[in-house]
């Protein structure tokens, strides 16, 4: 994948929570003159990840109900052909993989013949969060091993001995450049866009990483009406020991009146207005199969916050 007249890809990659969305967020907002895509996956039926980035008026695609890297493989390739043929001018295609996937996979779909004579694959981003990963894990090992970059998010979060700690256990994995998410340190487009990792090939496959094989358990829940949100939070502190990741967009009634956006990742919850009016609910929570019981959440939501 090579050569001036082809159109550069950027793919980010990270565990469930990590900053995905929020980095590419701010590389599609940024100030650096490119027209770009965004591409995301999230593997879940809802794309609340599309939602949030296409408020920002930037062209989005979302792929949902699987995972790029491999049940969803076809869909990307289809995707990209889709964004290359829309006939507006474009700098580059982001595209943020869901955090169960194996960028190997991704690789591997990109690496599609007849798509590399229109894209080139400038790099691969891998997003940590300072605060929350398990260094142990064989897909998030995966995800860094294949990373140019890797950008380190919550790091105010984290505190200073916590980032000394990952700057320290990622170089001993070989990952030098490392930045931040502040204006700041953070990744210079440029960079981004300098083809690292052009004229790529596949590495060998290093066991089986990946995760959309069942050790997650995903429960989508939406109503037409706003909620209560004395009641949301109620039920999401019941919900929350047994959930690995959890993302919605909800319009709330009362007192607290609004659209919001709902994020919870490890111990985590956040409430912030959302880009633009919700209506009704949509969440979705993310549990480890044997931990988390979906249909009991369901009936939870359906019990406490039903229409
Ligand atoms: N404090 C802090 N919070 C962050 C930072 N980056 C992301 N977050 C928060 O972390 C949560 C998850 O961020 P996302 O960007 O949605 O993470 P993601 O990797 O796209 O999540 P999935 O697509 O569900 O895997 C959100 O509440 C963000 O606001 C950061 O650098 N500092």
């Amino acid at each position: 994948m090579s050569g001036a007249d082809t159109v550069p890809v950027v793919l980010v990659t990270g565990a469930l929570g990590a900053g995905k969305t929020t980095f590419i967020n701010g590389l599609l907002a940024g100030d650096h003159g490119r027209a770009l895509a965004a591409v995301v996956n999230d593997f879940g039926a809802i794309n609340i990840d599309e939602s949030l980035l296409s408020a920002g008026g930037r062209p989005v695609y979302g792929l949902k109900n699987g995972c790029i890297c491999c049940s969803l493989q076809g869909d990307l390739l289809r995707t990209i052909r889709l964004v290359l043929s829309i006939g507006r001018p474009l700098d580059g295609i982001v595209i943020e993989a869901s955090g169960v996937s194996d960028p190997r996979g991704i690789l591997e779909a990109l690496l599609d013949p007849v798509l590399g004579e229109a894209i080139r694959l400038d790099s691969i981003v891998a997003v940590v969060d300072a605060e929350e990963h398990d260094a142990g894990d064989p897909l998030w090992q995966a995800q860094l091993r294949l990373a140019d970059f890797v950008v380190v998010s919550k790091a105010e979060a984290a505190g200073p001995d916590a980032v000394r700690a990952l700057g320290e256990r990622l170089a001993g994995m070989g990952k030098q450049v490392v930045f931040g998410t502040s204006a700041d340190d953070g990744v210079p487009p440029e960079v981004l866009f300098s083809g690292l990792a052009r004229d790529r090939h596949l590495p060998p496959r290093a066991g089986d990483p990946h995760r959309d094989d069942g050790n997650f358990v995903t429960c989508e829940w939406t109503a037409a009406a706003p909620v209560a949100l004395d009641r949301f939070q109620s039920v999401i502190q019941q919900l929350a020991p047994a959930l690995v990741r959890a993302k919605g967009l909800l319009s709330v009634r009362g007192r607290a009146e609004g659209s919001y956006v709902f994020q919870l990742v490890g111990r985590r919850a956040s409430l912030q207005r959302a880009p633009r009016p919700v209506e009704g609910v949509e969440l979705v929570l993310i549990g480890r199969t044997g931990t988390f019981d979906a249909a009991a959440a369901r009936a939870l939501l359906d019990r406490e916050l039903g229409d």
